[in-house]
């Protein structure tokens, strides 16, 4: 189903684990400042509703979306504690290629970043073709996509603290 037949903010807060003891790193794409100012917000609006303590969500700000992949590796290696990060971003197609290599490159690069490190990095980068689809998916009529990648964060963070346990 695409975004479009689906709200990004709707989740069933019975499917949601307790989060009350996560901490989350959320890094933040400064391009187009507008959406991704939006996204953090539904992310950490998100966070709080499902019980994470203000003081255990740290933020840190890149010039684009292209340096999220070193943003969070270094996040990754800076607070080793965290249980999940999250990556912001917003892409928007210019007049050139340039929008399909950015877009690739931080698909490759937090792909890379979930392979080779243990903290789980969640891909909330929207690719979009003008900014109304971007306003509609960072709090407007398809809800927001913070929302969805912070109820992520949550799941994976759980699936993480599941698989210590069971490795002992
Ligand atoms: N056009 C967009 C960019 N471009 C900048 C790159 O992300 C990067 O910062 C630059 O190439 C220097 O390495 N970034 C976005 O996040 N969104 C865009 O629409
Ligand atoms: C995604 C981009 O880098 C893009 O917005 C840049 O615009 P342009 O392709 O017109 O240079």
């Amino acid at each position: 189903m695409a975004t479009e037949g689906k709200n990004l903010s709707e989740y069933d807060k019975n499917t949601i684990p307790n989060a009350k003891d996560f901490r989350f790193g959320i890094v933040v794409s400064e391009w187009n400042e507008e959406i991704t100012e939006g996204l953090f917000q539904g992310a950490f609006d998100a966070f709080i509703e499902n019980g994470v303590k203000k003081e255990n969500i740290v933020r840190w700000n890149v010039p684009g979306s292209f340096e999220l992949i070193y943003g969070c590796k270094k996040l990754q290696q800076t607070f080793d504690m965290l249980d999940a990060i999250i990556a912001v971003g917003s892409v928007i197609q210019g007049e050139t290629k340039h929008f399909d290599f950015v877009c690739e490159g931080v698909t490759q690069g937090i792909k890379d970043l979930n392979i080779q490190g243990d903290i789980p990095v969640i891909f909330c980068v929207l690719t979009d073709n003008h900014i109304e689809q971007s306003r509609a998916r960072s709090g407007g009529k398809h809800g927001n996509k913070g929302t969805e990648a912070a109820i992520a964060a949550i799941k994976m963070a759980q699936l993480r603290k599941d698989a210590d346990f069971y490795k002992g």
